[in-house]
């Protein structure tokens, strides 16, 4: 065979490695520098003598495709789709088993001679040790993706040649099969390549998931992605279970769950591996409960090995009478009230769960929360949702009432019990909640010796109203909320620990907005809530939904209610955009390029009440109009015309009357 220049070259190059008269060859990667040495040194391969790759007979060709069989038949029409969308750049493509043999290969029928010669062709054995090194040899040994571009090739007869390839693994993670496309010609740079690389590693991520939902298909499957739009597409992870819950196998992504959880959680015994419940931090009736039909089949749990959130699809086997469809008939049936407080947070997931359990008992519930994350609404939901729902809902805030004016207002009092009370008494608040519910906001606030009083009508179910002699009997149901340690109250003497216990029946913690991984569905719902409120429509622009979710809402969902309303107010049209929110929110914003719509011209609504959050605004910078218009990134012209269309006059500028 007649060499030209470069491939002589390339021999040279090679041989002096081999002599060690050059021990790393300029401008050669590590990965393929090492494979060079595996050639010279373990395989004994002569650069000096080229040959062409070898073929198999048709027989053994056959044999080896025997062995694969039921991976090429899942692996055909990620094939043929790959190579739709390379054949045009003058690639082919081949699939090889584990030793290496092309058991699969797509090519161009014009280029059939000169393929067969660069041994792209069916049956081609692209075995580093016969081979040398090559995209497919040596993916093989290393177990990763790689391109082997022109003269990284070993063997001179392939150095014309561009090709990458990616191991397919089965689902004990041994590679199975290889996927490759190559080129006969190329440009020089071996960074041409790239975008080939991550197309061939996707394409070998999706036959091997295809195989793995094949292998599996009587086996229960969680699928799983931390991105809910991708979970049915294309989920990232797939974990085959047990009924119990135990993993029998996982494809790439699980198995990198399992590793972190392992690293996280070091187990005591070798053997033990995480189950389902472990790995997503939920009980198996959740999982096994996710809905099969009818709303969007995903539930969101939180990975125990990463923290993050991730939305878990379930896939059934089929034709066998499932456990999910047994556990999902025992699921909870719904309680609007509570379900419509949160979507896809695995902390409210669990906080509805309890609430849900304890809607109609009369257990004490303790919510806890920062502020504004919505404890009195969830203290509401719960008395709509329960056995007292017709009956009063008695809200107090034991931090706005004077401490002068706490112990009346609760417990009521009689005519003439004390100087400054109404002639005729009063029913106390705790009497007014019978048959119903008290809610006890901000419950660390209350004063100790009415904690005392209140210990007393919880543990005797009666009242004593200021200036009565006899108890009336109440039956109430108690609800608290703090957004304080009630732990680091005891400990500092101001709250008594005995009346804690008695009103931490249950806890419910609420999480933090910025925590939620719903925030989606909570924009919707205020949103939703001020516009019934009002009585009018807006439309929330993309852009202003990007910065809402990427704000980190230290007021939690009232911080989210007020600016949302403030945006209301402010809107120029009936439509929210980034620039109508306060301006702390749209810091976070993503880039508006993504937000190219142009938004038609609508009339300017008429002047409504909504003006509150401006006049806020305007009270809060002083009656500074420049400093306002700074704030909601407007002109000074827009502030004013806007305070015309509120009836908003600066306090100094009142007309004369
Ligand atoms: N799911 C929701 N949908 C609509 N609005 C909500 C929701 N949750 C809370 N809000 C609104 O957010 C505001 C704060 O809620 P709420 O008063 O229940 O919070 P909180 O935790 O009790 O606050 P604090 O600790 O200050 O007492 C209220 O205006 C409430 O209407």
């Amino acid at each position: 065979m007649a060499l030209h220049a470069e491939q002589r070259q390339h021999i040279e190059t090679l041989i002096r490695l081999g002599e060690g008269r050059d021990a790393e060859p300029f401008g050669y990667r590590d990965v393929i520098q090492r494979s060079w040495q595996r050639c010279l040194g373990e395989y004994r391969l002569d650069p000096g003598r080229p040959r062409p790759v070898r073929v198999l007979t048709q027989q053994a060709l056959r044999d080896h495709q025997e062995s694969v069989d039921e991976l090429l038949h899942v692996a055909r029409a990620g094939v043929d789709r790959l190579f739709g969308q390379v054949a045009q750049l003058g690639y082919v493509l081949l699939l090889t088993d584990r030793r290496g043999i092309t058991v699969a290969f797509r090519g161009h029928g014009e280029q059939d001679r000169a393929l067969r010669r660069a041994g792209l062709y069916l049956g081609a054995d692209w075995d580093e040790r016969y081979a040398g090194t090559c995209a497919v040899g040596t993916c093989l040994h290393d177990g990763q993706a790689i391109t082997c571009h022109q003269s990284e090739h070993f063997d001179a007869t392939h150095i014309a040649l561009t090709c990458t390839a990616a191991p397919i693994t089965d689902p004990q993670g041994r590679v199975m099969a290889v996927l490759d496309i190559s080129a006969l010609q190329s440009p020089r740079s071996q960074e041409s390549q790239t975008f080939a690389l991550a197309l061939v590693n996707l394409y070998a991520r999706m036959i091997e998931d295809a195989y793995f939902l094949h292998r599996y298909r009587d086996c229960l499957i969680l699928r799983y992605d931390t991105a809910r739009e991708f979970v049915h597409l294309n989920g990232r992870g797939l974990i085959a279970i047990e009924e119990d819950g135990s993993v029998i196998a996982a494809n790439h992504g699980g198995r990198a769950l399992i590793d972190e959880h392992l690293r996280r959680w070091p187990p005591w015994s070798a053997d033990w591996r995480p189950g389902a419940t472990q790995l997503f931090d939920a009980e198996l009736g959740d999982l096994l409960g996710i809905p099969g039909s009818g709303e969007d089949q995903i539930r969101a749990f939180r990975a125990r090995a990463n923290d993050t959130t991730c939305f878990v699809t379930l896939l059934e086997p089929r034709g066998r009478p499932p456990a999910a469809r047994a556990a999902r008939e025992e699921a909870p049936t719904p309680v609007p009230a509570l379900d419509r407080l949160a979507a896809d947070d695995p902390a409210m997931h669990r906080v509805l769960k309890l609430a849900r359990r304890l809607r109609h008992e009369d257990v004490s519930v303790l919510i806890s929360g920062e502020t504004g994350t919505g404890k009195e609404v969830l203290a509401r939901a719960l008395h709509d949702s329960g056995k007292r729902a017709d009956k009063p809902f008695v809200a107090v805030n034991c931090a706005a009432i004077p401490e002068s004016l706490i112990e009346s207002e609760l417990f009521g009092y009689l005519p003439g019990a004390f100087t400054g009370g109404r002639a005729k008494g009063m029913r106390g608040l705790i009497q007014q909640a019978d048959g119903g519910t008290l809610f006890l906001d901000e419950i660390g606030d209350m004063p100790l010796p009415l904690q005392t009083r209140l210990l007393r009508v919880l543990a005797e179910r009666e009242v004593m109203p200021l200036g009565a002699e006899t108890p009336v009997r109440v039956d109430i149901r108690v609800v608290t909320a703090t957004h304080r340690d009630m732990t680091e109250l005891i400990a500092a003497g101001r709250f008594r620990e005995d009346l804690y216990y008695r009103l931490n029946g249950a806890q419910l913690r609420l999480p933090a907005l910025r925590e939620r991984a719903d925030r989606h569905h909570v924009i919707r719902c205020v949103h939703a809530a001020l516009q019934e409120q009002r009585g009018q429509v807006w439309h929330l622009r993309a852009d202003a939904v990007s910065a809402l979710l990427a704000y980190s809402w230290p007021g939690n969902v009232r911080q989210l209610k007020n600016a949302i309303a403030f945006a209301m107010a402010t809107a120029e049209r009936d439509e929210i955009t980034l620039h109508d929110l306060p301006e702390e929110c749209q810091a976070g914003a993503a880039p508006s390029l993504l937000v190219t719509t142009p938004t038609p011209l609508a009339p300017e609504p008429a002047a409504s009440e909504d003006g509150q959050a401006l006049l806020e605004l305007l009270q809060r910078s002083a009656w500074n109009v420049s400093r306002v218009a700074r704030e909601l990134g407007v002109s000074r012209p827009t502030v004013y015309r806007r305070m015309r269309r509120h009836g908003l006059v600066a306090p100094n500028h009142q007309p004369a009357s």
